[in-house]
């Protein structure tokens, strides 16, 4: 796959697209399918040495066509191969037609196939740009074909997956193996797309890089690639103040924990020096537990407009374990038109009144970046939660457009986008980040790339992406402690 095309992730829309300038810049689409095919017949001997039949389900368009260009393939390889068609073949147009017709096997019905010990089903019975419910009898043989664990090698997507946005229409398969083609769409990494494709093949079948990055919107999978333009080595001659400072706001004594986590990763990762800002009432506590991270008593607005008149305080991260309510909005409007990294109580406290921040975040020009996990998401930003059209990049593409700032919709597939439209979908995360104050790790992390001066959206895809590394350093019995522990080097 050449280089530019590596992370690039393309709609099913913006592929068909590509499909249309291939065919009209004279290219023959018969030859792509061919070469889609017998990519996929490649990886199903190679994964498959000892299967006893590949069962080939065709459906009625060119992912079936793919398919009996496949099966052609198994048979002149010398293995039992047996096709199941959904719909009636006599009605296949164009190039899936004449792969139909290359294929020496007579397809039955699919709804007549029965799994057998030793199959292994190749599924070619709808692609990516799959839009609506499959048809009843079709879950049906889904179902079956998941329940007897049969490998399942899936062509382009696996059935049943919406490749737009990752969600399951009906019925899909869980496949072994998925290989598609040119690049990976949307619904290869969003969940549950992402878990039911086994291990994801991009097949180069000789569509031209230049007619897909043409098309190919601002939709990136989150690699060192999106952001390493960013992540200068440091300058020899560095202090730390020139790598930033970075101001952590605590909440009351009670409450103080993930404030901490998020300052003690903020040195880690790269802040020249953090503060941690508290109420009189947890100075105490938080003197106790901390060392390198430097403590600030800060009561009240006005003790934190006196702070701000040192202008080498360059980021701040709000939120974690603040409480809610009017003190944590009057501290955000006034962070705002500095680096921010609003969190958890931060933004939930803004649940009412986010006009008010969202105009301030547009005026202040500063990198305001916002890290909703799902119910946060859906306090700040109910009408988009609530738009059930919407793939999470597209939701958090919308939150981006609608806050001013950047957008980290977290979880499996955490997504990272910004106001302009450009969006990352992170695949690096282990499902044992999912740990108590993890998030305020993250919080951290992003507040210490913001303090050495990265732009908002590299600084939280970076964030994620190194956050994601921690969870992989730290291994399964990992806690928001040792993860702490486990960042990576930036650069
Ligand atoms: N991307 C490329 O450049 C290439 C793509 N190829 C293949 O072409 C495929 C896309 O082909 P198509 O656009 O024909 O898509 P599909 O093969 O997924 O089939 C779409 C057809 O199924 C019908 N359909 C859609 N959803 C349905 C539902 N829920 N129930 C019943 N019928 C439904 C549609 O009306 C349409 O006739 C890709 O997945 C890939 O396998 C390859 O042949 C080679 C080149
Ligand atoms: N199943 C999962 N797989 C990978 N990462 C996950 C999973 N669930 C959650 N995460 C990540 O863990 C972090 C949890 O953050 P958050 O929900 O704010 O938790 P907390 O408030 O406990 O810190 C986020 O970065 C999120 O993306
Ligand atoms: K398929």
């Amino acid at each position: 796959m050449p280089d530019k095309l590596q992370d690039i992730l393309v709609t099913p829309a913006e592929m068909a697209a590509i499909d249309r300038d291939a065919a009209s810049s004279g290219i023959d689409s018969f030859s792509l399918m061919r070469s889609a095919g017998t990519s996929v017949s490649a990886a199903a001997l190679r994964l498959f040495p000892a299967a006893l039949r590949f069962v080939v389900l065709c459906g009625p368009g060119n992912n079936g066509g793919d398919g009996y260009v496949a099966a052609a393939a198994l048979v002149e390889s010398g293995a039992e191969v047996a096709v199941f068609s959904f719909g009636d073949p006599a009605m296949l147009k164009g190039d899936a037609a004449r792969a139909r017709d290359a294929c020496a096997l007579t397809p039955e019905s699919v709804e007549a196939y029965r799994p057998r010990t030793g199959d292994v089903v190749i599924d070619a019975l709808f692609g990516a740009g799959l839009a609506r419910d499959l048809p009843e009898p079709l879950q049906a043989v889904i179902e079956r074909v998941n329940e007897s664990g049969i490998p399942v090698v899936a062509v382009d997507l696996p059935s049943g997956l919406d490749g737009r946005t990752g969600e399951v229409r009906g019925a899909s398969f869980v496949a072994a193996h998925t290989v598609t083609f040119m690049a990976a769409k949307p619904g290869h990494v969003l969940m549950p797309g992402r878990s039911r494709c086994g291990t994801l093949e991009v097949a180069d079948i000789g569509i031209p890089a230049r007619l897909i990055s043409a098309r190919a919107g601002h939709l990136r999978v989150n690699t060192p690639a999106s952001w390493k333009d960013h992540a200068a080595a440091l300058d020899p001659a560095t202090h730390k103040y020139r790598r930033g400072h970075l101001g952590v706001l605590s909440g009351g004594q009670a409450a103080t924990g993930a404030a901490r986590l998020s300052a003690a990763v903020g040195l880690r990762a790269g802040a020249g020096l953090v503060t941690l800002a508290s109420p009189p009432d947890a100075l105490a506590v938080n003197a106790a537990h901390l060392t390198a991270v430097m403590l600030k008593e800060v009561r009240n607005a006005s003790d934190l407009a006196a702070w701000l008149k040192d202008k080498r305080l360059n980021a701040f991260v709000l939120g974690p374990g603040f409480g809610i309510g009017k003190k944590a909005r009057d501290f955000a409007l006034m962070l705002c038109d500095r680096a921010l990294v609003l969190d958890a109580d931060g933004m939930t406290s803004f649940s009412e009144g986010r006009a008010e921040l969202f105009e301030r975040i547009a005026q202040g020009g500063g990198d305001v970046v916002m890290t909703p996990h799902e119910g946060e998401f859906v306090r700040l930003f109910p009408e988009v939660a609530a738009d059930a059209r919407l793939s999470k990049i597209e939701k958090a593409a919308a939150a981006a457009k609608l806050s001013h700032a950047v957008i980290v919709l977290k979880g499996p597939d955490t997504v990272i986008a910004d106001p302009s439209g450009r969006a990352v979908v992170n695949a690096n995360a282990p499902p044992w980040l999912a740990t108590a104050g993890s998030g305020d790790v993250l919080a951290g992390i992003v507040g210490a790339h913001l303090a050495q001066g990265m732009p908002a959206f590299e600084a939280a895809a970076a964030a994620v992406w190194r956050h994601g590394e921690a969870g992989t350093r730290a291994g399964r019995t990992a806690t928001a402690e040792t993860l702490v522990d486990h960042i990576p080097p930036l650069a």
